[in-house]
């Protein structure tokens, strides 16, 4: 049987920038891979090819030993760091919204039945992220933490296998922070999702992932930053790594300058 994901020496460029390089993985279902790395290195750029956003330059990227569809799909889910709801309608329409819009494209209304179904479908994502009791509120009257919540549960909606999940919780204070890691590793396992996240937080990709990988250049030409792309240069079963691996990779991971 086929590895869920499989990258063939994928390669990402964009004109002369080398944004990745051979990356060559396989990922399984149900593994929680953490992703790291440097500012502009490419983790972004390839949650957005698993999302099918965009494509690789060279090589294969594969989903269940087929290639990534090129258009997002109710497969993958994702979060984003920064969310856009729409501000005139409440928690409740906006998933309901997004659940009208998966079915029946961006015109699309949702009547009788199927609005009911969409209802009471919206509620139970909702409930199983916490926020069962501000299904009536608007954007605005929501926190960083709920608006995440929020982002989370129009993820679920196309019920996904794969949840894409790029810096979340980046701009939200520790103590919610770890509230989120909770809920994320709940519903990882409710759903047997296979998760991959983002994150700039070394000690967030150790708690949660099961596999953590580093995105960094192994060739760097001064002269012309762009002319070598990342690639994945740890890839570590996450509980299996030493006091001095983990001090190496934070070390790589601060900015120059913090360093100095
Ligand atoms: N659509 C695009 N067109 C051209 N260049 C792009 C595009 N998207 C990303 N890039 C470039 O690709 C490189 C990698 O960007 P990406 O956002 O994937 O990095 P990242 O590792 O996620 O960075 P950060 O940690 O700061 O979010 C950057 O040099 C960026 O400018």
């Amino acid at each position: 049987m086929p590895s869920m994901i499989e990258a063939k020496n994928v390669w990402k460029t964009y004109g002369d920038n080398v944004v990745l390089e051979g990356l060559d993985i396989k990922v399984e279902e149900g593994e929680f891979i953490t992703m790291v790395g440097t500012s502009g290195c490419g983790k972004s750029t390839f949650l957005n090819m698993l999302l099918g956003t965009q494509q690789c330059s060279k090589g294969e990227l594969l989903l269940d030993g087929k290639p990534i569809p090129k258009e997002p799909g109710p497969d993958r889910g994702i979060v984003f760091q920064q969310y856009s709801v729409f501000p005139h309608m409440t928690v409740l329409q906006n998933v309901m919204a997004a659940k009208a819009f998966a079915k029946k494209g961006l015109t699309g209304y949702l009547f009788g039945q199927a609005k009911r179904a969409a209802k009471d479908e919206a509620s139970d994502i909702l409930n199983q992220v916490g926020l069962s009791h501000a299904l009536n509120k608007y954007p605005h009257e929501l926190s960083g933490g709920m608006k995440q919540r929020l982002a989370i549960a129009q993820a679920l909606l196309g019920k996904p296998r794969i949840l894409l999940l790029d810096e979340p919780f980046g701009a939200l204070d520790p103590g919610i922070r770890a509230d989120m890691h909770e809920l994320v590793l709940t519903l990882w396992r409710k759903h047997k999702l296979t998760v991959f996240m983002v994150t700039h937080d070394l000690k967030e990709g150790f708690y949660l992932g099961t596999r953590l990988w580093v995105f960094d250049k192994l060739r760097q030409d001064p002269q012309a930053p762009g002319a070598y792309g990342a690639s994945i240069t740890y890839d570590l079963p996450v509980g299996q790594v030493d006091k001095a691996t983990y001090e190496e990779i934070d070390d790589n991971l601060r900015p120059v300058v913090e360093l100095a």
